[in-house]
C-alpha cells in the first residue's frame, strides 16, 4: 500500500499542497478545522475501503491457492464502528465482528444482515445473547463453559433453531504490541486453554456437574478446557458447532505466531474429529495484524501474511490428514488504523529545562488522554507534525501533551517539531483510526471529538462532536 508522503504512516490520500499544508483526500486541513473544529478524528474513506478490499483479496487468493473451501473476512468493529464504516466494509465484501450489544446494534442499524455478523465477548449478558439470537447472527463465539450452558438454556427457553457457535481457544502463543493486548497466553481472561488437564478447572468439574447437571458425557480429566467446551457444545441440542476460534493478540508485527496458533487449532480440530467423528467446517484465526505508527515502521503486508498463514494451515492439515477448513480472519486496526488522523490546535507552548543539556518543548493541544489513551495505557508511540504550514525552523525535541489534570496526559512522548511551533498551529497525529474514538473518555468533562470522513474533496460527519450540553444532559441532579 503506497502513501503519497513516503515513510510517514498517513493514510494513502494524504498529500501536501504547494504552501506545505496537509491535504487529506482533497480536503486541506485548514478547511477541516474551519468546518468541523478541533480536535477532530479524520478518516480517509478510500483508504479504509482499499485496505478492506486488500485483506479480502489477499486471503481469498492465498487460500484458494492451497485449495481451502473459502474465506470470510470479518471487520473487527471494536477498532472503530459507526453506521457508515459498517456499510463501507460490508460493501467491500467483509462481514462484521461485534464484541458487545452496542456494536451489534450499530452494525444492524447499518443494515448488515445478521447472517454476516459475529458476536464475541468474555462476559456477554443474557440481553446481548438474546439480541444476537433475535438478529440471527451468523455465529456466537463462546468464551467459557458457563456461557455454553447459559446460551443453551436461553435457546431452550426461547425455542427456535440451534444457535451457531464457535469456541474460542487460547493457544498459548504470546504475541502483540503490549501485554494488555496479547490474548492467547494462559494467564488472562479470554478463551479456553488448549493445555492438557485444564478442562478440570475450567469446568469447575464437581460443582459444574452439581450445579448444571450437564457435563459433556465423554469428557475426561486429562482433557483441555477447549476440548471440554467443544464436547459440551456438541452435547447440547440447542447449539450447532461451526468451528474453532483463536485470536492471539493485537498490533502484531512478527507474523510467526499466526502459523503456530493455526497449527495448534488444526490439531485440536483433528483431535475432536478422532474423538467424536465430527470434523468442524470452520476455523477463525482472529485479527491482530500490525500497522505502522512511526515513520519507517513496516506494517504487515496482507499478501505476505495471507500466503504464510495459508501455507501453514495447508501443511498442518496435510500432516494431520484432515481436509482444509473454511477460514475466517478478523482484522480491525489493519483496516481503519492508518486511515485516521487526529487534528488538534496547538495552545500553550512551554520550553522546560529537563537536565543540564536538554530543553524539551511541551506543546499542549486542545485534546489529550481523553481522545488518545493509548500512550498512557500501552506506552504507545506516535508521529506528529505541524500540518497547517511548512516551517523552515530547526526541529527541536518536543512532547505533545493534552489539557487534562494529569502529568501522564501525553499524546506523543517524543517527536521533533519545528522550533517556531506556536499557539494556533494545526498539529496532526498519524494512525489514529483504530482504538481512539472508541476508547475516548469524558475525563475532566471534556466532550469527545467528532469523527469526520473525507473523500474526493468532500467532508462528512460520521459521529458529531459531543457538547457540554450532552454531558449536562446525563446529569440528573
Ligand atoms: C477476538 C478479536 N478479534 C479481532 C480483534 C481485532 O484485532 P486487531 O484490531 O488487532 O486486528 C480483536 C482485538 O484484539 C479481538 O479480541
Ligand atoms: N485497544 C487495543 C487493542 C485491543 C484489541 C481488542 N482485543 C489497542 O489500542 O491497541
Amino acid at each position: 500500500m503506497s502513501t503519497s508522503i513516503p515513510g510517514v504512516p498517513w493514510s494513502s490520500g494524504v498529500t501536501r499542497d504547494q504552501a506545505g499544508a496537509l491535504v487529506v483526500a482533497g480536503v486541506p486541513v485548514a478547511r477541516l478545522a474551519a468546518e468541523v473544529g478541533t480536535p477532530a478524528y479524520v478518516l480517509d474513506e478510500a483508504d479504509v475501503r482499499s485496505r478492506a478490499a486488500a485483506y479480502r483479496h489477499a486471503f481469498e487468493a492465498a487460500f484458494a491457492e492451497v485449495g481451502a473451501p473459502g474465506v470470510d473476512v470479518y471487520y473487527a468493529g471494536k477498532a472503530f464502528l459507526s453506521v457508515a464504516v459498517a456499510r463501507w466494509v460490508h460493501d467491500e465484501g467483509l462481514r462484521v465482528d461485534t464484541a458487545t450489544g452496542g456494536e451489534l446494534a450499530v452494525a444492524l442499524r447499518a443494515g448488515v444482515p445478521g447472517a454476516d455478523l459475529g458476536l464475541h465477548g468474555n462476559n456477554k449478558s443474557d440481553d446481548e445473547l438474546a439480541a444476537a439470537l433475535d438478529a440471527g447472527v451468523g455465529r456466537i463465539i463462546v468464551d467459557s463453559l458457563v456461557e455454553v450452558e447459559r446460551l443453551a438454556a436461553l435457546v431452550r427457553t426461547r425455542g427456535g433453531a440451534p444457535a451457531p457457535v464457535m469456541v474460542r481457544v487460547t493457544t498459548g502463543v504470546h504475541a502483540g504490541g503490549h501485554e494488555y493486548i496479547s490474548t492467547a497466553h494462559e494467564d488472562q481472561k479470554f478463551g479456553l486453554s488448549l493445555a492438557p488437564g485444564t478442562g478440570v478447572v475450567a469446568a469447575g468439574w464437581t460443582s459444574h456437574r452439581d450445579a448444571t447437571g450437564t457435563p459433556p458425557t465423554d469428557a475426561r480429566t486429562e482433557d483441555s478446557a477447549a476440548m471440554v467446551a467443544l464436547l459440551a457444545v456438541l452435547a447440547a441440542p440447542e447449539l450447532r458447532l461451526l468451528g474453532i476460534h483463536s485470536h492471539i493478540g493485537s498490533q502484531i508485527l512478527d507474523p510467526s505466531g499466526f502459523a503456530v496458533a493455526a497449527r495448534a487449532v488444526l490439531r485440536l480440530r483433528a483431535d475432536l474429529a478422532a474423538r467424536t467423528g465430527v470434523l468442524v467446517d470452520e476455523v477463525d484465526l482472529g485479527g491482530g495484524y500490525g500497522i505502522a505508527y512511526l515513520p519507517g515502521e513496516v506494517p504487515l503486508d496482507p499478501d505476505r501474511i495471507a500466503k504464510d498463514v495459508a501455507a501453514s494451515v495447508a501443511a498442518a492439515a496435510a500432516e494431520l490428514g484432515t481436509p482444509l477448513p473454511r477460514i475466517s480472519i478478523e482484522p480491525g486496526r489493519a483496516i481503519v488504523g492508518t486511515a485516521g488522523l487526529t487534528l488538534y490546535t496547538v495552545g500553550t507552548v512551554k520550553p522546560v529545562q529537563v537536565d543540564d543539556e536538554t530543553v524539551r518543548l511541551y506543546v499542549s493541544v486542545d485534546g489529550g488522554m481523553s481522545d488518545n489513551i493509548r500512550t498512557a495505557l500501552y506506552d504507545a508511540s506516535y508521529h506528529a507534525e505541524v500540518v497547517g504550514r511548512l516551517s523552515s525552523a530547526e526541529p527541536v525535541l518536543a512532547r505533545v501533551v493534552g489539557k487534562h489534570c494529569e502529568s501522564g496526559d501525553i499524546v506523543v512522548r517524543d517527536v521533533l517539531l519545528p522550533a517556531d511551533v506556536r499557539a494556533g498551529d494545526l498539529l496532526a497525529v498519524a494512525a489514529t483510526g483504530a482504538y481512539h474514538r472508541v476508547m475516548a473518555s469524558n475525563y475532566n468533562q471534556v466532550p469527545r471529538p467528532p469523527v469526520v470522513a473525507v473523500r474526493d474533496g468532500e467532508v462528512r460527519t460520521l459521529l458529531r462532536r459531543e457538547t457540554v450540553a450532552d454531558l449536562l444532559a446525563l446529569d440528573q441532579g
